[in-house]
């Protein structure tokens, strides 16, 4: 699914400027459908510029169960907001339900990171819009969501160092209790 607001016709254009900014000839064989395909692929990467989090969270039920509940290693593909080359990993995403017991789809879990990757991002917002929207829509006891991302843009340019991961949390509600938060890290991490 596209954004309604991506403009196919002005990012074809603006990558063409680009080819030519390098020092190459769009025209050429190799490159010549390559502007379009640029487009189609923006077009996907910042797929969730067009979606809401409410969009993704309106299946809900009641199975009674009131502990926490946590999706681990859900595959995450974002795009750093300060030089548009990918950053990739996983995330970690658990909440406890509220009082009324509502939970959603596990797969939910995993779209919800999805709005919210599928965008010019950084790691910490991305992390933050995940918890958040989770307090806002279900209204659970408690959310954890951790992130663990090697960025492209410390790898295949700048300081070029391979392999460094960045961790990043945001902890809600009863889950910031210590010894609640030690069991789900615990899982996590086992
Ligand atoms: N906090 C944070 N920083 C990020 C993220 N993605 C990329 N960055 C950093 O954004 C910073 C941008 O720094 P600048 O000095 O403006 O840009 P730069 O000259 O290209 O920096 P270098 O990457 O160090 O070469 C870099 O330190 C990146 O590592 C992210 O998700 N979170
Ligand atoms: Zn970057």
């Amino acid at each position: 699914m596209t954004s309604p607001t991506f403009d196919h016709a002005r990012a074809e254009a603006a990558v063409r400027e680009l080819l030519i900014a390098i020092g190459e000839d769009p025209d050429r064989e190799g490159l010549k459908d390559t502007p379009a395909r640029v487009a189609r692929s923006y077009a996907e990467i910042t797929a969730g510029l067009g979606q809401t989090a409410e969009d993704v969270l309106q299946t809900t039920f009641n199975l009674g169960h009131d502990e926490l509940i946590l999706v681990k290693d859900i595959e995450v593909w974002s795009v750093c907001e300060h030089h548009l080359v990918p950053f990739t990993g996983v995330a970690h995403v658990g909440y406890i339900p509220g009082t009324d017991g509502r939970i959603t789809g596990l797969s939910k879990l995993a779209r919800l990171v999805d709005v919210y990757a599928k965008r010019p991002q950084v790691q910490e917002r991305l992390t933050t819009q995940v918890a958040e929207s989770l307090v806002e829509i279900l209204r659970p006891r408690g959310v954890i969501v951790v992130i663990e991302c090697e960025h492209l843009c410390m790898t295949m340019r700048g300081v070029r160092k391979p392999g460094a991961k960045t961790i990043t949390s945001a902890v809600r509600g009863q889950l910031r209790n210590p010894v609640t938060r030690a069991e789900a890290m615990s899982l996590i991490v086992g």
